[in-house]
């Protein structure tokens, strides 16, 4: 599934967030999206999964636009899309595999799991998510008895159950430890490979950008300044994107 931006804008009164980005992402690219704080990076993202609709431009896949997505073919392709979080966004007191198993509400039947009913097939793609990202073993344990790295292998739990095409993350690894971060990465990149799901993720760290994507595009002031792979983000090109030296060693 190719996703193709052209001239892709949003404004928010007299800020221009993002402009004019124009882009092609094939299926089951690992892409960093690096840029100072206010470049623009959760407004481009947020626009790919249609939580914050363009001012201007097209997001077109397989030839459809979908900022005219409606009903339940914008649930479909917000299925399609999971996103993931820097707060992890699980409910604290629901125990790991029911927070898994509501990657699955908008799957059928829909009505019967607003009373809280799931599947046994919501349970197996469930426990076989948490087995992916090696957290079945805490499956009864309620997720505010769990580390943030451990939860935010669950949020991915989630967004796997959803069978999604593409994964968004917005800075998953911004509140975590070096070593909980190096964990989430890897287990993003595996199931990148193993799934061949689009990871598209926004990160502060050049060096976790290096060690762990292909492509990256660099935003500066809602414009995509760079966008290559990470072989060809030199010096000259982090300058680019950050603007400056300072800004650069706070990424570094
Ligand atoms: N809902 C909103 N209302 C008004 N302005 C907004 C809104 N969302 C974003 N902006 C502005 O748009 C610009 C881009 O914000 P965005 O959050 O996309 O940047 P970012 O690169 O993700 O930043 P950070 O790294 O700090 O999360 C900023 O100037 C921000 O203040």
């Amino acid at each position: 599934m190719s996703l193709r931006l052209q001239g892709v804008g949003r404004r928010f009164g007299n800020t221009q967030a993002v402009s004019d980005v124009s882009l092609t992402v094939e299926q089951g690219e690992m892409i960093a999206v690096i840029g100072r704080s206010g470049a623009g990076k959760s407004t481009l993202l947020n626009m790919i999964n249609r939580l914050i609709d363009p001012s201007e431009g097209e997001i077109m896949n397989e030839g459809r636009d979908i900022a005219k997505l409606r009903g339940a073919e914008l649930r479909a392709w917000r299925r399609q899309t999971a996103m993931i979080f820097q707060r992890f966004n699980l409910v604290q007191r629901l125990d790991v595999l029911t927070n898994a198993m509501t990657g699955r509400l908008d799957f059928p039947p829909r009505a019967a799991k607003l009373f809280g009913w799931f599947s046994d097939s919501d349970r197996d793609a469930a426990i076989d998510a948490l087995a992916a990202l090696e957290m079945d073993a805490h499956a009864l344990k309620r997720a505010d008895q769990l580390s943030g790295g451990q939860q935010q292998r669950v949020a991915i739990a989630r967004a796997l159950v959803q069978e999604p095409r593409i994964i968004l993350a917005d800075e998953p690894v911004a509140s975590l430890d070096p070593l909980n971060a190096e964990g989430v990465m890897s287990a993003l990149r595996k199931i990148n490979r193993e799934r061949n799901i689009t990871v598209i993720c926004n990160l502060h760290s050049v060096p976790l950008t290096r060690a762990w994507c292909d492509r990256v595009i660099g935003l500066s002031q809602g414009r995509v300044v760079f966008d290559g792979s990470v072989a060809a983000l030199d010096e000259e090109a982090l300058l680019t994107i950050y603007g400056s030296r300072d800004a650069l060693q706070e990424a570094a």
